[in-house]
C-alpha cells in the first residue's frame, strides 16, 4: 500500500487504567506522515499501553486511537497498513529467520520472496537460514523490523527498536528509519532515552506518568534547551528592577527570585537571550553587587529529564511557551 496523507496517527483522550494504575491519562496528540517521530517517556510512563491501545490490544477505558481515521480493528488490511513491533524476544527459537519471515508473509498478504527482500532491507541475508534461538538481541531486533516491514505498510509502531542495538547498529536504525519516512511513512519510534534518537526523530511526543507533557518538533524541543545567565545578588528588589529595566527575559522554568545571596538573603535570576558581559556591565553601572554571573547550558536531555520529572517539579515549567500543547505538570 503506497504511503499517504490519511495514514496520520491521531490519539484522542486516550485513557486506561488497571486497577488503581491509571497507565494512560487523557492522553492526545497526532504523528504526521513522512517523518519520524520519538514517543519519549520514562519507564512506566505508559508508551507500550498507548501502542497496544493503537493496535487493538488493550481497550481503551476512555478516548480513541486511530490510524488514518479508522481503529486498528477496523482496517481493511491491518498488516499492510500498520508495521508493529512491540516485543523483539517473540520468535520460535528454532526456527530460522526465513522461515520465521515465511510464516508471516502470508498473513501479510505478500510472496515468499518478500522475505528475502526484507531480510536484505535489515542486514540479516547473511543469516537468513541461522535459527533465532542463537541470535542476539540486536539481531532479534532486525528480524522483528524486518517483520513488520513484510506487509511495505505506510505506519510503523516500534517499541524501543534501539535496545541491544550497538552504536553502530544505532545509525543503522537511523538511516532505516529515515528513509522510510522520506519514502512518506509514518514512523513512531518509541523509547525511554532521548539520546538514543535524538539524532533520528523529526518530532517528539513526551508523556510521564500517563500524560502528555510535550508535544512539537524535535527543533522546537532544542529551543528550549539554550544557554542561560544565571545572575545573584545579595538585593533581590534592585535585580529584578535591572532584570524589568533592562527588559532581559527569564527562562520560563527559571528562578523568579529568592535565596540566592549571603546568608540566603536575596535574588536568582535565570535569563535567556543575554550574555555575561552584558549583565555584567549593566550591573556595574546600576551599582549592584552580584555574587553569581555565569553562562550555564541546558543540553536537551535535561531540558528531557525535567519535563518527565515527577509532577511537583514539573510543575514549574506549566508556563514554557514551546512546552505545553496540553497540561504540563498537573497532578496525577
Ligand atoms: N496489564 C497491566 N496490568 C496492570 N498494570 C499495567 C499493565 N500494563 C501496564 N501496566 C502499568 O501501567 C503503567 C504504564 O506501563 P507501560 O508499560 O505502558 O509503560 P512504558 O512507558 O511502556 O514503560 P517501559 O519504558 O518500562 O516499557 C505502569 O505503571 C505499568 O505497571
Amino acid at each position: 500500500m503506497p504511503p499517504d496523507a490519511t495514514h496520520a496517527i491521531e490519539v484522542s483522550h486516550l485513557t486506561k487504567t488497571f486497577g488503581q494504575v491509571r497507565a494512560v491519562d487523557d492522553l492526545s496528540f497526532t504523528v504526521r506522515p513522512g517523518r519520524v517521530t520519538g514517543f519519549l517517556g520514562p519507564n512506566g510512563a505508559g508508551k507500550t499501553t498507548t501502542l497496544r491501545m493503537l493496535l487493538g490490544l488493550v481497550q481503551p477505558t476512555a478516548g480513541t486511537a486511530t490510524i488514518g481515521g479508522r481503529r486498528y480493528t477496523d482496517l481493511d488490511r491491518p498488516m499492510q497498513t500498520v508495521g508493529a513491533a512491540l516485543e523483539a524476544a517473540d520468535f520460535h527459537p528454532g526456527r530460522t529467520a526465513l522461515d520465521h519471515l515465511r510464516v508471516f508473509a502470508p498473513q501479510a498478504g505478500v510472496p515468499d520472496r518478500r522475505a528475502h527482500e526484507v531480510l536484505d532491507l535489515v542486514g540479516l541475508s547473511g543469516a537468513a537460514k541461522r535459527r533465532v534461538g542463537g541470535f542476539s538481541l540486536g539481531m532479534r531486533q532486525r528480524l522483528a523490523l524486518a517483520t513488520t516491514l513484510l506487509g511495505d505498510p505506510p505506519v510503523l509502531l516500534l517499541d524501543e527498536p534501539a535496545n541491544g542495538l550497538d552504536p553502530e547498529g544505532i545509525r543503522w536504525l537511523r538511516d532505516l528509519l529515515r528513509a522510510l519516512a522520506a519514502q512518506g511513512r509514518t514512523v513512531l519510534v518509541s523509547s525511554h532515552v532521548l539520546s538514543e534518537v535524538q539524532q533520528t526523530v523529526d518530532d517528539v511526543v513526551i508523556i510521564a506518568g500517563g500524560r502528555l507533557v510535550h508535544a512539537s518538533t524535535l527543533a522546537e524541543l532544542s529551543g528550549l534547551a539554550e544557554p542561560r545567565v544565571r545572575v545573584a545578588s545579595p538585593d533581590a528588589a534592585a535585580l529584578d528592577a535591572l532584570v524589568a529595566r533592562a527588559g532581559w527575559q527569564r527562562a520560563a522554568d527559571g528562578t523568579a527570585g529568592g535565596a540566592g545571596g549571603v546568608g540566603g538573603v536575596g535574588g536568582v535570576a535565570e535569563l535567556v537571550g543575554t550574555d555575561v558581559a552584558t549583565v555584567g556591565h549593566a550591573a556595574f553601572a546600576a551599582g549592584l553587587e552580584l555574587h553569581e554571573l555565569a553562562t550555564h547550558g541546558v543540553g536537551l536531555e535535561d531540558v528531557f529529564l525535567r519535563l518527565t520529572a515527577p509532577a511537583p517539579a514539573r510543575g514549574a515549567h506549566a508556563g514554557a511557551p514551546a512546552a505545553a500543547p496540553t497540561a504540563a505538570g498537573g497532578a496525577r
